[in-house]
Formats: C-alpha cells, structure tokens, sequence
C-alpha cells in the first residue's frame, strides 16, 4: 500500500493548552480527535502544506514551524507518515472553517479524547518534552 505523507501541526497556548480538532462526518475515522492538518501534495514541503492545510481548516497562516517527531501508522485501508510540527507563530483568528469542533486543552484533558490511532507517538512526545 502507498504510503501517504501528512503534515500535522501542534499549537500549544500561553498557558500550555494545545488546539485539537475532531474529523468531520464525511472523514476517515469521523469523529475521532486529531491534531489540524493533512496530506503534502506534490512538491509541497511540511511547512507550506501545513500554511495551506491550517488556512483551509483552521482560518490561520502558520508563520514558524519546527519539527517534533516523524511517525509511521498503518490502518487497516491506509498507511500514513506523519510529519508533526511545533507551530510557535502564526497569523489570524483561530475558526474552525470546516464545521469541525475545535477545542483547547490541557494534557489532562488530552488523555481523555478519542484520539486517531496513529496519534499516541506524538502525545507521548508532547508530554516527555512539556508534560509533569
Ligand atoms: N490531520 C491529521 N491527520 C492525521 C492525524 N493522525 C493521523 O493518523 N492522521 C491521518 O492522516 C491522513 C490524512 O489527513 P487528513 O484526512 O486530514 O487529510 P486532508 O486534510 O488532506 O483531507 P482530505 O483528503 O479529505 O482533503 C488521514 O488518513 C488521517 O487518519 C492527525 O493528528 N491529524
Ligand atoms: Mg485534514
């Protein structure tokens, strides 16, 4: 099965909250919590496909980026590579542009999502890197 490249980006707020989203009906694994983003296109790097991916889903312009981890993750009808960003600067309002919910929250409150399978790497990361 082709592998497909997804860049995913993380913003974490002034008091340490973190901005996740949950996929919408029409989505592969609707419903579950992710981190915004989505696949790179052709000739695109990590960084311009999460400007383009954040303008479209999320309302904002990502300005500075770095990366966190790299993950693969099987599901059953597709393979994926996450590129995961620290997103540390951006322009615009935070809207959630595609009826999705989006919501910040603390690490307590991260554990408790139902997350995309694929994602425990990066919360892993998150925490060994900012969590007590
Ligand atoms: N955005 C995002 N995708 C993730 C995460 N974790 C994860 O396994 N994925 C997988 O990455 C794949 C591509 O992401 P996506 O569905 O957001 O792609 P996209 O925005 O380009 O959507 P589209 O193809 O419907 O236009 C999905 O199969 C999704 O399951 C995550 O935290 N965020
Ligand atoms: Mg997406």
């Amino acid at each position: 099965m082709q592998r497909i490249e997804v860049a995913v980006g993380v913003i974490m707020d002034d008091t340490g909250r973190l901005l996740v989203g949950q996929r919408v009906v029409e989505d592969h694994y609707f419903n579950k919590w992710e981190f915004p983003g989505g696949k790179i296109e052709a000739g695109e790097s990590v960084s311009s496909a999460l400007d383009r991916e954040f303008r479209e889903e999320v309302g904002i312009s990502v300005t500075v980026s770095k990366p966190l981890i790299e993950l693969e993750h099987d599901y059953p009808d597709r393979h994926v590579r996450l590129h995961v960003h620290l997103i540390s600067q951006f322009s615009g309002e935070v809207t959630p542009l595609e009826g999705q919910a989006l919501a910040w929250v603390n690490f307590d409150e991260l554990e408790k999502l139902d997350f995309l399978a694929g994602n425990q790497p990066i919360i892993e990361a998150l925490k060994a890197r900012y969590g007590t």
